[in-house]
């Protein structure tokens, strides 16, 4: 078992994985793995009684102790969010004690997905635009108590033009405690507190990942993304304020005055879509 530690490879053998067609709970039909991550193995399967898609969640069997606790802590936050676009938690159950999520399947595209397979390109207006739509769901989410902490361009989907946040499995409640995060370096440091500011910073390297989706580089020369990217003045300082280089937003709010602005100012504002 202590093995496992040292060679990830080798646990992923031991991981006993659903093959397509295995019934789970007496009606979730597996269809295909979606994804293995650090603590479960994520399906895609079919809802026998109603025929639809679902992801079914089944926790990885090593390390129990630690993946049972997020796995219950994943449970409980997806628990309190009710949003048309955040996965809803259907139920959760445990076969042959292995525990197991079931949630909504989102049948979209990753921004990750978009951008490095469909070769898609945000313009600046595109970008803040798209920023805006992700900023109305944390802003739901950071009512609720809850901080993401892994607001990335894997976990953001679009569908028919509608984003959704998945992913809540390093999400925590604001009253909650980070052990030895004084122990992590910089960048996980302020990707991981809890703190709604993590989820601003995290949204700022989103943000410039949308960004460098239409940078084309004129020299082979590294240099910051404040000397590569053309971008307005205020798209500059609203990047620097999320990615704690000046003095940072302290919410959602105050972050979406100036992204409405920055829209208004340019003659870009759209209104966020919901329900
Ligand atoms: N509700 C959902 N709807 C659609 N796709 C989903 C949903 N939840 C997860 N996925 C997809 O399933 C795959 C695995 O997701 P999962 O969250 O289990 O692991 P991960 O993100 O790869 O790793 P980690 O949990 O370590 O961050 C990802 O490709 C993700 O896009």
């Amino acid at each position: 078992m202590r093995f496992s530690y040292f060679c990830p490879v080798i646990e992923h053998l031991f991981e006993r994985r659903c093959k397509k067609g295995t019934i789970l709970h007496g009606y979730y039909q597996i269809l295909y793995e979606l994804g293995i991550g650090s603590y479960g193995i994520t399906y895609l399967a079919t809802d026998l009684r109603t025929n639809k898609q679902v992801v079914v969640k089944q926790m990885r069997k090593m390390k129990r102790k630690k993946r049972m606790e997020s796995f219950e802590r994943e449970a409980n936050i997806l628990k309190q969010l009710e949003h048309p676009q955040i996965p809803a938690l259907y139920e959760t159950f445990t076969e042959h004690g292995v525990p197991h999520l079931v949630m909504e399947y989102i049948d979209g595209d990753t921004v990750e997905s978009l951008i490095f397979e469909k070769g898609k390109t945000y313009t600046e207006k595109e970008a803040f635009q798209l920023l805006k739509d992700v900023l109305a769901v944390v802003e739901y989410i950071h009512k609720k108590g809850i901080v993401h902490r892994d607001l990335r361009i894997p976990n953001i989907l679009l569908r028919d033009g509608r984003v959704y946040v998945i992913d809540f499995g390093l999400a925590r409640f604001l009253h909650e405690q980070v052990p030895h995060l004084e122990t992590y370096v910089l960048e996980k440091k302020l990707r991981r507190q809890i703190d709604v500011k993590s989820d601003l910073y995290a949204l700022g390297h989103f943000l410039l990942f949308l960004l460098y989706s239409s940078y084309e580089p004129k020299t082979d020369e590294e240099r910051s993304w404040e000397e590569e990217l053309s971008i307005s003045d205020e798209a500059r300082s609203i990047l620097q304020k999320m990615l704690q280089i000046t003095s940072p937003y302290h919410d959602v709010d105050e972050l979406m005055r100036d992204v409405d602005h920055m829209l208004e100012k340019k003659g870009m504002k759209k209104d966020v879509v919901v329900s």
